[in-house]
Order: C-alpha cells, then sequence, then structure tokens
C-alpha cells in the first residue's frame, strides 16, 4: 500500500512532523536521537497540532506516533528535567506540560490512534495509553520507568493504567519498571493489536479508514462515555455538552432561540413529549 502523506502548512514546528492523508492526520514525534523523548516544546507544538485537527472538520482521525523504527517515545526528556518542579524549556521556565497534553487527548472528539514502533516507555507510554486506540509493531517495548528515574505519574498514569491492565498488573509495572513486549503487552489488554513492523502504517491506515466510515458524531460521544466516570464531573460535563450540541441542531432547541429573537412566547406545544 502506497500512502501519500502531505505536510500540513502553517506551522514551524522544530520537534514535531504534521501531516495527512485522506482524512487523517499524523503528528510525528520527532527526536530519534533521544528515542522521541519529550521537551516542553514538543509538548507544545503536538498540543498546537491536535488542536489544528481538532477543528479541521475534513479530518476524522488523529495519528500519534515517533519518527523511525526505533521509539514510538520514551517520556519526558531528562537532559533537561529541572530542579524546580518540571522540564526547562528553552527560555528555562519549569514546565510538566504532559499532563496538559495527556487532557487535550482524552478531550479531543476524534479518535487517536497511537502507532507505535520500538521503545514505548515512561510518560511515552501514558500518552500511548492515552490515546484511543493502539496499534504496534511487533518490535514494540511498553514500560514505566518513573520510580527507578525519581518520577512517577500518579493521575491517569496509574488510575487509568489500572483500569485499562486492571489492579494488580498495573502496580506490577510500576513497581518493577520491567519492559513488556508487544505480544505480553495485547494479552494484557493494554494495546489493540499487534503487527510485523513492515506493515505498521498499513494496518494503522486500515483501522482509521474503519473508522472513517462510520458515525462521527457517534464515535465522539461514544469516546467522551469512556472518559466520562474517570474524568468525574469534567467528564459529565463533556458528554452533556455532547447533548446540548445535538440539541441545538434541533426544531425544539432553535424555538427557544427564535422565540427570543422575535420577542415572542415559545411555542413547544408541537414537540413530542417522548415515553
Ligand atoms: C528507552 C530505553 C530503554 C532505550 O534503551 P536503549 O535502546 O539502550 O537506548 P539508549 O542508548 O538508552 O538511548 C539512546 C539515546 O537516547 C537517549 N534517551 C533515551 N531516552 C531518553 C530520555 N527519556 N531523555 C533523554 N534522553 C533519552 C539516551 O540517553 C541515548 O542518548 P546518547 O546520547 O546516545 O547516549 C532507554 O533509553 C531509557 O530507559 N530511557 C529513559 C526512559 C525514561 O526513564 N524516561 C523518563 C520517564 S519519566 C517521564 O517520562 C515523566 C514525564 C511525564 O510525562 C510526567 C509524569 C508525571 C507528571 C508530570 C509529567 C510531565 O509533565 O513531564
Amino acid at each position: 500500500m502506497n500512502v501519500v502523506w502531505t505536510p500540513i502548512e502553517g506551522f514551524a514546528f522544530t520537534d514535531i512532523l504534521y501531516d495527512r492523508t485522506e482524512g487523517i492526520a499524523r503528528i510525528t514525534l520527532n527526536r530519534p536521537q533521544v528515542h522521541n523523548a519529550f521537551r516542553p516544546e514538543t509538548l507544545e507544538e503536538v498540543m498546537r497540532a491536535l488542536r489544528h485537527a481538532r477543528f479541521d472538520s475534513s479530518v476524522g482521525v488523529v495519528i500519534l506516533t515517533g519518527a523511525g523504527t526505533k521509539a514510538f517515545c520514551s517520556g519526558g526528556d531528562q537532559s533537561v528535567r529541572g530542579d524546580d518542579g518540571g522540564y526547562k524549556d528553552e527560555a528555562g521556565v519549569h514546565h510538566l506540560n504532559a499532563l496538559d497534553l495527556q487532557r487535550e487527548i482524552r478531550t479531543c472528539p476524534k479518535p487517536i490512534v497511537a502507532m507505535v514502533a520500538g521503545w514505548s516507555i515512561g510518560g511515552g507510554n501514558v500518552l500511548q495509553l492515552l490515546c484511543d486506540i493502539t496499534i504496534a509493531a511487533d518490535n514494540a517495548r511498553f514500560g514505566q520507568t518513573g520510580p527507578k528515574v525519581g518520577s512517577f505519574d500518579a493521575g491517569f498514569g496509574a488510575g487509568l493504567l489500572a483500569r485499562t491492565i486492571g489492579v494488580k498488573k498495573a502496580k506490577e509495572v510500576w513497581f518493577l519498571c520491567r519492559q513488556y513486549d508487544a505480544q505480553e503487552a495485547l494479552e494484557m489488554g493494554w494495546i489493540n493489536a499487534v503487527v510485523p513492523l513492515d506493515r505498521l502504517e498499513e494496518e494503522t491506515i486500515a483501522w482509521c479508514r474503519r473508522m472513517l466510515e462510520l458515525s462521527p458524531t457517534a464515535l465522539r460521544i461514544l469516546k467522551t462515555a469512556f472518559n466520562a466516570d474517570s474524568d468525574g464531573l469534567a467528564g459529565v460535563q463533556e458528554l452533556a455538552g455532547n447533548a446540548t450540541a445535538l440539541f441545538y441542531m434541533t426544531d425544539e432547541g432553535q424555538e427557544g432561540r427564535n422565540a427570543f429573537l422575535e420577542k415572542r412566547a415559545p411555542d413547544f406545544s408541537k414537540f413530542p413529549r417522548r415515553p
């Protein structure tokens, strides 16, 4: 399969690549010299691209991946980890903005697919976990290193992992800091599929194409529903926002607005009171 990727113009990214094919936008972490470890600038760029993909109505699915075949992402770049509570940007300001990206992955109303070759480690593996679907190559290896390098992700990194692979396994992952191959990850329910490395892109595109054939509104609301309970009231807010958006598209919702604008009493009598 020959997929033609077209760069998306208008950005001067240094740490990521951003391109598209059909209705699929692809964001590539592009720091292969450090196994695609992220620094604050990397995460800002991913968030900019993700927001752009979100508001581009011709995009239905987003792929998050890493450059090359050796790594998806090895987490926070330890060489810019500072002593003041975060990772330093080029101006010396400390950030923990992986957490911002985590939330944006969850609240993006379009499915996000992690396409993983090689290492998926530390905060990089948490990003993989947060993606809606993960397709891994047979050379992929997954793990958390926090307790080894003086870090931890006690938010989604622990809680969502426990929901995904079970509490005992999640504790094992974090307490032992072992690495797991793609087949083991698949058996744990950590990822969705393992494919030969040379078919990774083809298979990922096939999964994306399937989602592009389906109702975008149904996928959008299902994504929100999967996150709603673990996001608490913010999750309910998002789910409810979808209901409001749909209601705004109905004659009944529009009657209220029209009556206000026309300075008359609304007439809701023609709308059924469904059982
Ligand atoms: C991934 C490895 C197991 C791969 O090992 P190997 O194949 O032997 O390759 P190496 O020779 O080790 O690596 C090649 C090259 O890359 C450099 N490198 C790799 N990973 C990193 C990294 N994370 N940071 C900086 N540099 C990295 C490595 O030094 C080599 O460079 P040379 O110049 O060639 O020597 C192995 O590389 C490995 O274990 N890497 C480290 C994995 C790790 O511990 N990552 C950090 C985990 S902590 C984290 O990610 C927290 C971030 C986070 O998201 C977060 C969490 C909770 C709250 C807030 C936050 C937040 O906002 O940050």
